[in-house]
């Protein structure tokens, strides 16, 4: 069976965040592995707390997982702190981690806070230069490449500056726009755009950890980095499509879309 690794924040109401990670690495056939970095309290209207766990305890376990089972990719989400980031680019360098997506976080749907300043430096210094993919919307390239986001040259702009900065992949993604979901991927000076219809639904919590974790599942199965971030586009646009809705805020999507879930025909 295929593996994949999630290294990211809980999310107490399942729909982004470690939750929504592995709901979407299940969905695709990959068996799912969690290295907490933190736990949030919090639901579709906001975070009303963050609880970091010791560095020295995120380091037992990623060395856990890593002697046991090696994930085939790796997706890094929230993490909140430098000490942290340092962990985790450590151990990813001492395992030979393989196809690393780091979505760097660091503002919620919801409008809270999820990184410190100087956490955004090591992330910087430390962990990009390890992925094969960054996947920031469209606030988070502003802030890594110094840029102005207006339109979609300004897009494939951010994404080539900070790719060309960091030595990896970076997918620039387009939800925060109000007329259409295109995100562009600019890849060893290639850019290739992935076109989304615009759906009307205001239930977006999550869409970030969704998409980067699909991308890791498809990079686990093997796919090339183009293919997975297109097959990735698919099923979040499927998930969101669903139209659930939960919750009084911001709601999650449905990540079990594409999962049948009629057993009454299983003989056990
Ligand atoms: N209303 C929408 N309709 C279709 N696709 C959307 C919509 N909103 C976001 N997306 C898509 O969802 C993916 C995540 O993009 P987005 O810019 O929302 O990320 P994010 O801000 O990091 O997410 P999060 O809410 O988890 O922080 C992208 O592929 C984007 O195009
Ligand atoms: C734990 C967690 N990670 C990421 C996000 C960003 O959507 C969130 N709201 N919560």
């Amino acid at each position: 069976m295929v593996t994949a690794l999630t290294i990211a924040g809980s999310d107490s109401s399942g729909g982004a965040g470690i939750q929504a990670d592995i709901k979407t690495m299940t969905a695709h056939h990959v068996y799912a592995m969690s290295a907490i970095t933190a736990l949030t309290a919090q639901n579709t209207t906001g975070v009303s707390g963050i609880l970091e766990v010791p560095p020295e305890f995120l380091a037992q376990q990623l060395d856990s997982i890593f002697t046991d089972i090696p994930p085939q990719a790796v997706k890094v989400g929230m993490v909140s702190s430098g000490s942290l980031i340092a962990v985790i680019a450590q151990k990813l360098r001492r395992y030979g981690a393989a196809h690393i997506v780091v979505d760097p976080v660091m503002v919620a749907t919801s409008g809270a806070r999820l990184i410190s300043e100087e956490a955004i430096s090591v992330l910087k210094e430390e962990l990009f230069p390890l992925a094969e993919v960054l996947t920031p919307n469209i606030p988070e390239a502003e802030v890594l490449s110094g840029l102005t986001i207006t339109d979609g040259a300004s897009m494939e702009r951010a994404a080539e500056a900070i790719g060309s900065r960091y030595g990896c992949a970076v997918l620039c993604k387009g939800g925060h726009r109000v007329k259409d979901a295109d995100d562009v991927l600019w890849s060893g000076g290639t850019i290739t755009w992935l076109h989304g219809k615009r759906i009307d639904n205001p239930n977006t919590h999550g869409t970030g950890c969704t998409l980067s974790s699909a991308i890791a599942a498809n990079l686990a199965k093997g796919r090339g980095l183009v293919e997975a971030v297109e097959q990735a586009k698919r099923y979040l646009s499927g998930a969101l499509a669903d139209g659930l809705d939960l919750g009084q805020g911001s709601g999650p999507m449905n990540h079990a879309f594409a999962i049948s879930g009629d057993y009454a025909d299983l003989e056990v």
